[in-house]
């Protein structure tokens, strides 16, 4: 049986403000080693939530979570941070990278930050810009570069470390529907190529399908769950079958692109 790399058990949320709030509610979930997901849900489902909880930001109110083999509430900040830092990947809607350095600077910013040698950088640049088609665009900045190359070196800078997980939140929300697949596409091959699990956070049906799996949430909690096991276009009418089930903010479905 394929390794866990994501358990969460009985996972409750509850935000104390001026009104308390419970973004999940004993959620249960599990992740295997080399899984490609999605997670859906209408707008304010918890879906920002979970990801925060997998990653480490945040902790649960009450329930158990684990990501790869790790309980993040048995660590300290300090190692916490060192966690994430060796383990997982992060990839945002808004690409953060660094406006003054370049592509390959960006790149490998993570290794910088753990002291990794020189030729061991050069290696592994070499080896992502090939993969990612990035070779040609190594010396520009990020204000000289499309939304998909822009995207294209955020995942390589998720990806430099070799993380065991990466998380993405709305990967493809700010992109046009080519530089949407190309990223996608991306993830697909790096998931299948080196067996990198992936959680990604989306609202878009398209991207969605793209995955092994897919989460669907509501008000905080499991209300469904899809496998793939047939072509891309049937996974992505099965997708926007539970979406139109699970309801939610007409707004939510404003960006279904077709595949
Ligand atoms: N720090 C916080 N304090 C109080 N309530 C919060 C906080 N963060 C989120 N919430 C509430 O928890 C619920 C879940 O939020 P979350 O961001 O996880 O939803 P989401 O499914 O990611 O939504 P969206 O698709 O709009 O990004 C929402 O009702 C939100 O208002």
């Amino acid at each position: 049986m394929a390794r866990k790399i994501v358990e969460l058990t009985e996972v409750t949320k509850i935000y104390e403000g001026k009104v308390m709030h419970r973004a999940l509610n004993r959620l249960d979930f599990e992740a295997e080693e080399g899984e490609f997901i999605a997670i859906m849900g209408p707008s304010g489902s918890g879906k920002t939530t979970l990801l925060n909880l997998i990653s480490t930001i945040d902790l649960p109110t009450y329930g158990r979570i684990a990501v790869n083999g790790i309980e993040p509430e048995t660590l300290n900040q300090n190692d916490l941070a060192l966690f994430r830092r060796r383990n997982l990947g992060f990839v945002f809607q808004t690409i953060n990278l660094l406006q003054m350095l370049t592509v390959e600077e960006n790149l490998v910013l993570p290794l910088t930050l753990d002291r990794v040698a020189v030729p061991e950088m050069k290696r592994r640049i070499a080896a992502l810009a090939d993969k990612l088609s990035l070779n040609e665009i190594l010396s520009r900045r990020p204000d000289e570069l499309s939304g998909g190359q822009a995207q294209r070196t955020a995942v390589g800078r998720a990806l430099i470390h070799e993380p065991e997980l990466i998380l993405a939140d709305e990967p493809t929300g700010n992109l046009d529907s080519k530089s949407a697949r190309d990223v996608l596409e991306l993830l697909s091959k790096i998931n299948k190529s080196a067996g990198t699990t992936i959680i990604m956070v989306t609202h878009d049906p398209l991207a969605a399908s793209y995955c092994d799996r897919v989460l669907f949430i509501k008000d905080g909690e499991f209300f469904n769950e899809l496998y793939k096991d047939e072509q891309r276009r049937t996974f992505f009418q099965q997708i926007l079958n539970v979406l139109s089930l699970l309801g939610g903010n007409v707004n939510d479905l404003s960006s279904v692109r077709i595949p």
